[in-house]
């Protein structure tokens, strides 16, 4: 039996120790380095397997619930899941047992726990795909979920999670002649005009990375700058600008854009993504809450729960308890009554989250309205291609959600509405 487990189920089972354990997101771990030591392709495969046992934790569970007596500690319950959910998707059942078995070993307190392992992992080989298919699809964790029934219903939520559970897309955002990049990738053209492409393997290598002829950007993400429809020389801000995908729309629009974030290391995203693509803005670092100036138009894209992302980010849910949530909606007021100051008579102001909770949406423009007379939504600004008219709210705003074209692959869930000040 090896005694070698590979390196990248062994990384898979470090990321999900510390999202289960200790509550660290997957992004927040990267950033750190955690896979540095990682060649890229192992690296991209260890954030697949991670992602998918996340997605799938709820089938792994029950299908070793069956085989288990007693809850193993965290750290072998992860190898136990990883092994699971790859043997349930057609893994070759030597190698991932194998692994299992070693990495169970070369833990300080699972020595004496790889018998079990290597049991429980036969039998799961033997029926676990078949019962796996049967299963519900995953649902989220109650503390998130029963707000989304309040709030959407328990149908729609449903939907919600076959969404989350089929994962994304990749989506890209084309400079100029989404056609012309959509047939050369082998993609298509979604109705509100980004470019998605199926298979896309390591997104660098495609063609057009390198002359920053696209950037990778979810199409709902993509709506918030299409609302504002900034025009050439127009005075622009893009309030939290970072990792940079408005901002480079924005400055493909041809305005005088400044990407203000608070967070120096993000601005580094910001700035790299303007070189790639040869675009321009002023990049400042600095909190908008005291930022200073006088804009056309002002995109703010605030901190939120970023609940409408977790076909991409599987960990999410389970890293998160929403404990820090009501702090984010405070500071997305906040944020709106500074920027709506530093706009010019007349000027616009997209507020937008990618979130699904209506606090970081809907009321938070509600509540904007009331706090400030002579604000208005400018209603007709969500009336675009793609855009079905039943997305469109009560107060004039544009809700997004993962269960949205079912048929296209979905989209991410996003909020936003175009404010005018009067
Ligand atoms: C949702 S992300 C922005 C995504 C970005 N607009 C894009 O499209 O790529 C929110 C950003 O707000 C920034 N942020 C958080 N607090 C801030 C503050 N007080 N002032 C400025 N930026 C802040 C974070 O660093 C983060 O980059």
């Amino acid at each position: 039996m090896s005694t070698s487990p590979s390196p990248a189920r062994r990384s898979a089972v470090y990321l999900l120790d510390q999202v289960l354990g200790e509550g660290r997101l997957m992004a927040e771990l990267l950033g750190a380095g955690a896979l540095d030591r990682l060649e890229p392709a192992d690296r991209a495969r260890v954030q697949r397997l991670a992602q998918d046992v996340l997605r799938g934790l709820e089938r792994a569970d029950r299908v070793l619930g069956k085989h288990l007596r007693k809850t193993p500690p965290l750290h072998v319950r992860n190898i136990l899941r990883l092994a699971t959910v790859e043997l349930c998707s057609g893994g070759d059942a030597h190698g991932v047992v194998n692994d299992a078995v070693a990495l169970t070993a070369g833990h300080k307190k699972g020595q004496h726990m790889k018998g079990m392992v290597n049991a429980v992992l036969r039998k799961v080989a033997a029926d676990g795909g078949a019962e796996w298919a049967k299963l519900r699809v995953p649902r989220l964790p109650k503390w998130l979920r029963d707000p989304l029934v309040m709030a959407w219903g328990g149908e729609a939520v449903m939907a919600m999670e076959t969404a989350q559970f089929a994962g994304a897309p990749l989506d890209l955002t084309v400079k100029p002649d989404a056609g012309d990049w959509a047939a050369r990738l082998g993609g298509a053209v979604l109705p509100t005009g980004s470019v998605r492409v199926a298979q896309a393997g390591q997104v660098s290598a495609l063609p057009g990375f390198a002359e920053g002829a696209w950037w990778v950007q979810d199409a709902a993400a993509a709506m918030p700058a299409r609302l504002l429809d900034a025009r050439p020389g127009e005075a622009v801000l893009d309030m939290c600008a970072a990792p940079g995908g408005k901002t480079l729309q924005l400055a493909a629009a041809g305005a005088d854009v400044t990407a203000l974030d608070i967070s120096e290391a993000r601005l580094a995203r910001v700035r790299e993504n303007l070189s790639r693509t040869g675009l321009t803005a002023r990049v400042v670092a600095g909190d908008a809450l005291e930022h200073r100036g006088s804009y056309d138009a002002i995109l703010l894209d605030a901190p939120c729960s970023a609940t409408g992302t977790i076909r991409r980010h599987p960990d999410l849910p389970h890293a998160k308890d929403g404990a820090e949530f009501g702090a984010l909606f405070e500071l997305q007021a906040a944020m709106l009554d500074h920027a709506l100051g530093l706009l010019k008579p007349g000027g616009r102001l997209v507020f937008c989250t990618c979130s699904l909770l209506p606090d970081e949406g809907e009321c938070q423009v509600e509540e904007a309205l009331e706090r400030h007379p002579g604000l208005t939504v400018d209603r007709a600004a969500p009336d675009r291609p793609g855009i079905d008219p039943a997305w469109i709210t009560e107060e004039g705003g544009l809700r997004l959600r993962p269960d949205y074209w079912p048929d296209l692959g979905g989209m991410d869930g996003f909020y936003m509405a175009v404010l005018r000040k009067g």
